[in-house]
C-alpha cells in the first residue's frame, strides 16, 4: 500500500472513533441557539458541518490546518529557496494534518503525473462536442462528469464494499482526478484560445508547473505564479459554496466526480468563483465609460457608487464570513507589487482598493467591504500574459479540487451519512415571532 494511504488509515481511524463516541455519548449536547435572520439569510454562522482541511476567522482570515498563509510560504517545500510553495504540499498538510517532507511532495508530483497519463479519448470528444464558445466552465464540468465512468468508488461499491472501507477508493478516485484537472483545464484553454494547438504534458514538471507549461506560459514567472494561485485558492473550510455543495452531493455517495462537479457548478456562480472573471470586465467597462486607461480615484468612486445605484454588486468586495481584507487578497497583491509592481492593472487594483470599501461602508448593508480573492486575481492573470478572463473560474476549480476533494476522502474516514436538514414552510417561521 501507498505510504502516503498507510499514513492516513493511521491518523484517521482514532479521529473517526472520536467523531462515532461524540454522536453516541455526547450527541444530545446543545451547540448553538440559531436565529431567524440566521436561517432566512444564507445560514451565516450556524455551525452545521465538520471540516479538519482549513478553517477561516473572520477578522484573520484563512488557515489550512492551523496554518495561515504566510506561514505556509514559510513552511512548505518550493523547488526554490525564493520560490512559491508547491501545491502537492498543501494537499498533503489537508490530506494527514501534517508539514510534509520535500519527499512526500515528490512523491504525490510523481503519482499525479502517472495517474495523468490515463485520461480516456471519449473525454476530449466530449469536450470536442461542446461548441467552442462554451464558457469554459461548461466545457470543464463536462468533461469532469464525462470522466465519472472511470470511478474506482462506483465499481468498488458495486461489487459490494464494506462501508468502513469506503475511504479507499474514494482516495484513489481523487488522486486520479486531482492528477487530470490540469490537462482538461490546459486542454480547454488551448482549444478555446489557441486554435487547438495543443501543448503535451511534461511529467517532469510539478502539478502547477506543468498546467502553466500546457496552458503555453513555460516561463519560470508563470509557474511561479501559478504555483502560488494553485495554492492560496485551494480551501476556505466548509460551508463555501463550491466545499458544501461537493460534501452535500458526496454524502449520498456519488462518486468524487459526480461530487466535484456539483462543487464546480456552484463555483460558476458570480457570487463565488466567477467573481474572477466579473472583476475584469468590472474594470474594463469602468475605463471604457470612464473614457481613459488611468482613470483618477475620484472617477473610480463615482463608477462604484453608480454600480451600487444600479442595484449590482461591486465584484471582488464582500463576503459572507470575513470581515477584514481577504489574506489571499493581500498575498497576490505584495507579489504584484514585488514582482510587477508598474503593471497597469495592478496600480488600478490598488486604486480602487483605496475608494471602494468607503463606498460600501456609505452604503449601510454592506457587512465587509474589503477586497476578496477575486478582487486581484484576474488582474495579476493578466499582467502575466494569461489575458483570457473565462480560464480564470476553471484554473479556481483546479486549485479548489484539493481542499474540497480532500475533504470528500475525511468524510469517508468519519463514516459521515447522509446530509439531510430540515426545511419549513414560511408559516412555520411566522408561527414563531413572539406574541404582543
Ligand atoms: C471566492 C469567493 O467566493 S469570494 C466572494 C466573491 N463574490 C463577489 O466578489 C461578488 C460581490 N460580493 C457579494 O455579492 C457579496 O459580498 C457576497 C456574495 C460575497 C456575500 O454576500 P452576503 O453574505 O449576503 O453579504 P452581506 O451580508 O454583506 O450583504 C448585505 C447587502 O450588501 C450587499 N453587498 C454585499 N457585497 C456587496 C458588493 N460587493 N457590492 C454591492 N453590494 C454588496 C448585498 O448584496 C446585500 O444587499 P441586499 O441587502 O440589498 O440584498
Ligand atoms: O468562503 C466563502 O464563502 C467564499 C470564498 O471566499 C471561497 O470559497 O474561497
Amino acid at each position: 500500500m501507498d505510504y502516503i494511504k498507510q499514513k492516513l488509515i493511521e491518523v484517521a481511524l482514532p479521529k473517526a472513533e472520536m467523531v462515532h463516541k461524540l454522536v453516541k455519548e455526547h450527541g444530545n449536547t446543545v451547540l448553538q441557539e440559531i436565529t431567524m435572520q440566521q436561517v432566512l439569510t444564507g445560514m451565516k454562522g450556524i455551525v452545521g458541518l465538520l471540516t479538519c482541511t482549513s478553517k477561516l476567522d473572520p477578522q484573520e482570515g484563512i488557515r489550512f490546518r492551523g496554518y495561515s498563509i504566510p506561514e505556509l510560504k514559510q513552511k512548505l517545500p518550493k523547488i526554490k529557496e525564493d520560490g512559491e510553495p508547491l501545491p502537492e504540499g498543501i494537499f498533503y498538510l489537508m490530506l494527514t494534518g501534517e508539514l510534509p517532507t520535500n519527499k512526500d511532495v515528490k512523491h504525490i508530483s510523481e503519482q499525479w503525473a502517472t495517474r495523468a497519463q490515463v485520461i480516456p479519448s471519449h473525454v476530449f470528444d466530449v469536450i470536442e462536442a461542446l461548441p467552442k464558445d462554451a464558457h469554459p466552465m461548461i466545457q470543464f464540468n463536462t468533461a469532469i462528469l464525462a470522466m465519472s465512468t472511470e470511478s474506482q468508488f462506483r465499481k468498488a461499491y458495486l461489487i459490494g464494499m464494506d462501508k468502513k472501507d469506503y475511504w479507499d477508493p474514494t482516495y484513489e478516485g481523487v488522486m486520479d482526478l486531482i492528477s487530470r484537472l490540469p490537462i482538461i483545464a490546459a486542454y480547454i484553454y488551448r482549444r478555446v484560445f489557441h486554435k487547438g494547438d495543443h501543448i503535451p504534458q511534461d511529467p517532469s514538471l510539478d502539478w502547477a508547473g506543468n498546467l502553466a507549461h500546457m496552458m503555453g506560459h513555460s516561463s519560470e514567472e508563470v509557474k511561479r505564479l501559478m504555483r502560488l494561485y494553485m495554492l492560496i485558492h485551494s480551501d476556505h473550510e466548509g460551508g463555501n459554496v463550491s466545499a458544501h455543495a461537493t460534501h452535500l452531493v458526496g454524502s449520498a455517495l456519488s462518486n468524487p466526480y459526480y461530487s466535484f462537479s456539483a462543487g464546480m457548478n456552484g463555483l460558476a456562480g458570480p457570487l463565488h468563483g466567477m467573481a474572477n472573471q466579473d472583476v475584469m470586465h468590472w474594470l474594463n467597462k469602468m475605463k471604457r465609460e470612464i473614457g481613459s486607461e488611468d482613470p483618477t480615484e475620484a472617477q473610480i468612486k463615482a463608477y462604484a457608487e453608480e454600480t451600487i445605484a444600479n442595484g449590482r454588486v461591486i465584484p471582488g468586495y464582500g463576503h459572507a464570513v470575513l470581515r477584514k481584507t481577504d489574506p489571499r487578497f493581500q498575498v497576490q497583491l505584495d507579489f504584484a507589487n514585488k514582482y510587477i509592481p508598474d503593471a497597469p492593472y495592478i496600480k488600478l487594483v490598488n486604486k480602487v482598493y483605496n475608494v471602494v470599501p468607503d463606498v460600501l461602508l456609505n452604503t449601510g448593508k454592506v457587512k465587509n467591504p474589503w477586497p476578496n480573492v477575486d478582487a486581484v486575481s484576474g488582474s495579476l492573470l493578466t499582467s502575466f500574459g494569461i489575458a483570457e478572463y473565462p480560464i480564470y473560474t476553471v484554473l479556481f476549480g483546479v486549485s479548489r479540487s484539493l481542499g474540497v476533494l480532500t475533504s470528500l476522502i475525511w468524510d469517508r474516514l468519519y463514516g459521515l451519512p447522509i446530509e439531510r436538514p430540515k426545511s419549513e414552510p414560511l408559516q412555520w417561521f411566522i408561527d414563531r415571532v413572539p406574541k404582543q
